[in-house]
């Protein structure tokens, strides 16, 4: 369980994080997301200082290509010493697989190799949207129980799902297998381009393993005061503020 959320970090630059994270308390360690808008804007650079200040990274590049470029590319993300990375579960499981191999390769202490959790399908996605651009028959959750099948098979870590499919994965996988939840809102009617929200406190009932939050935190005024109620309410208490 990852007990505090995970701050999506979607800017465009150094400085914006900077001026986030400057509404932290400086001495407060967080696990924060970085997604491909700063990635792609800062590169490794923005990796290693956001450890260097003292955070956790999940990186997100949802790695989504033939098994020898995404093994050979996990290779060089792995001794960034991130702790979580992703791939698209669509991928297959040949490429998976090779994914887990990189990260075992490249990564800087053996014993500390980075997870690798599979994209099934997107929180934006409903299954609507599903069946008719990807023309996919089955319904959205079965798609997400296959793909997250075909994840543990592969030896990955985990799942990103939404909240909703929790339970059911743990059912056919194991309990220690990953549901990370992005799609988490504190009040599920402002859901911006996500499809399958969540409230914090109902993500921990559902069974996610770790919650990712974005928006509602970095548009918040109080982002501090925000991040401190979600984590009160996922970590399944009553919320006093
Ligand atoms: O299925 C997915 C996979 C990844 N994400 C990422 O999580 C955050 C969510 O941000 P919000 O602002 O809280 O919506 C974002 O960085 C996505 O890239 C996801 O939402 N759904």
């Amino acid at each position: 369980m990852i007990e505090r959320p995970i701050i999506a970090l979607d800017f465009a630059s150094k400085h914006e994080i900077q001026n986030f994270l400057n509404k932290f308390p400086t001495n407060e360690a967080l696990f924060v997301k970085v997604g491909m808008e700063i990635f792609y804007q800062e590169g490794p650079a923005i990796v290693r200082w956001l450890k260097e200040e003292g955070h956790d990274i999940f990186l997100d590049l949802k790695l989504h290509d033939i098994p020898n470029t995404v093994q050979r590319s996990m290779k060089g993300l792995a001794k960034m010493g991130v702790s979580i990375t992703t791939v698209q579960a669509a991928g297959g499981l040949e490429m998976m697989q090779q994914a887990k191999e990189g990260l075992k390769q490249g990564s800087i202490e053996k014993d500390k190799v980075p997870q690798v959790i599979a994209v099934t399908q997107l929180t934006s996605t409903s299954q609507e949207q599903m069946q008719k651009e990807q023309l996919v028959q089955a319904t959205l959750e079965e798609s997400v129980l296959h793909y997250a099948k075909n994840a543990q098979k592969a030896g990955l870590d985990g799942v990103v799902c939404s909240a909703w499919e929790a339970q059911k994965i743990h059912e056919i996988t194991t309990q220690d297998f990953m549901c990370l939840s992005p799609g988490i809102r504190p009040q599920e009617n402002i859901a911006d381009d996500q499809k399958r929200v969540v409230t914090p406190y109902k993500a921990r009932e559902l069974g996610a393993n770790a919650i990712v939050v974005g928006r509602p935190i970095t548009l918040a005024d109080d982002p501090y005061k925000v991040y401190q109620m979600i984590k009160t309410d996922w970590r399944n208490r009553k919320n006093e503020q």
